[in-house]
């Protein structure tokens, strides 16, 4: 297959969604980019499906690849079309992602260059994004107590304590705050994020984690601290200050990105990474809403996105 096919024969089961400072994943194979229409619009990005070799049989495992904010960083966090991103991922067969973010810390012991995997998500966004696949004539309540997915969480820091040593730091858990942004926060809201108990703060993490709970969709994000935010006596934070922890740091990043894959690609994880402990759960969140009141529109996307579940 030619690097610039522009369509993948199999269904491609994880995806990496890279954040800033991680536009790309090099040292893996490019054997085709998708350009995908959804009814929610196009993704931020083509859709990069790259090789990479199982670490047990050598075969290639496709992985796709989208950059949250554009090939070249084009898109603030509130322009992210995450509807489009998830819908396009899971219409190539996606059930796991993994959704890197730069993120500021809140807490001393969380410093700038150290890794963490979250556990739980304050929504601090203003309500202006689109967040929910089930609108406009078609209801659906899904479970989000646990925004990140737990069996995904535990291998993903299985593997980031394998690289744990001098140069990388890893934090277990974590609650993250999820701010609207563009601009960063005033010293009074980043003291109240300490407060409700924050360990660290982004702009990125929503809607698309919920989207991709929606799109039953086994989610889990590493955060890379950044940055100590605007409480700390070191200074405030700017994106000269994020740029330059993630560039000095992108080598690990990509090496966790690189030992998650690995693991992901083991036969014993495939019913995880297939998400099947989430498959149908849709079916009956989303079919709150009877026939006669749903509408047109509605169906059409919900088809699109879960063929023939309604
Ligand atoms: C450039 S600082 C703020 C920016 O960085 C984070 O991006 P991402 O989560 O995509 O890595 C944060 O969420 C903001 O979008
Ligand atoms: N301090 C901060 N606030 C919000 N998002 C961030 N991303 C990186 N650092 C951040």
């Amino acid at each position: 297959m030619s690097s610039n096919s522009d369509s993948y024969p199999h269904p491609v089961r994880i995806a990496v969604i890279g954040g800033t400072g991680l536009q790309s994943l090099p040292n893996f194979t490019h054997v085709a980019t998708l350009n995908i229409k959804t009814p929610w619009g196009t993704p931020s990005s083509p859709i990069s499906v790259l090789h990479h070799p199982s670490p047990t049989s050598g075969d290639p495992i496709p992985v796709a690849f989208l950059s949250r904010h554009g090939l070249h960083h084009e898109l603030a966090p509130h322009e992210v079309p995450s509807q489009a991103n998830i819908a396009a991922l899971r219409s190539v067969g996606v059930r796991t992602i993994i959704a890197f973010s730069a993120v500021g810390s809140l807490q001393e012991p969380i410093k700038p260059r150290d890794f963490l995997i979250p556990d739980q998500i304050i929504d601090r966004t203003k309500g202006i994004r689109p967040f929910t696949f089930f609108e406009g004539g078609m209801v659906g309540h899904v479970g989000f107590a646990d925004p990140f997915d737990n069996s995904i969480g535990e291998i993903v820091r299985k593997c980031g304590h394998s690289l744990s040593g001098e140069d990388v730091r890893l934090h277990d858990k974590g609650t993250l705050i999820c701010m609207e942004g563009p601009q960063f926060s005033t010293r009074a809201e980043s003291n109240m994020y300490r407060s409700f108990g924050g360990s660290v703060i982004n702009m990125s993490a929503l809607p698309e984690a919920k989207l991709a709970k929606e799109a039953e969709i086994a989610y889990q994000m590493i955060c890379m601290s950044t940055d100590y935010d605007c409480w700390h006596e070191s200074g405030d934070v700017n994106v000269e200050m994020v740029m330059g922890n993630m560039k000095a740091n992108a080598e690990n990043a990509r090496r966790f990105v690189g030992a998650v894959l690995d693991e992901l690609s083991k036969e014993e994880h495939a019913d995880v990474v297939e998400a099947k402990h989430l498959e149908g759960q849709m079916k009956f969140a989303g079919g709150i809403t009877a026939p006669a009141g749903r509408s047109d529109k509605a169906k059409e996307g919900i088809e699109w996105l879960f063929p023939g579940y309604f």
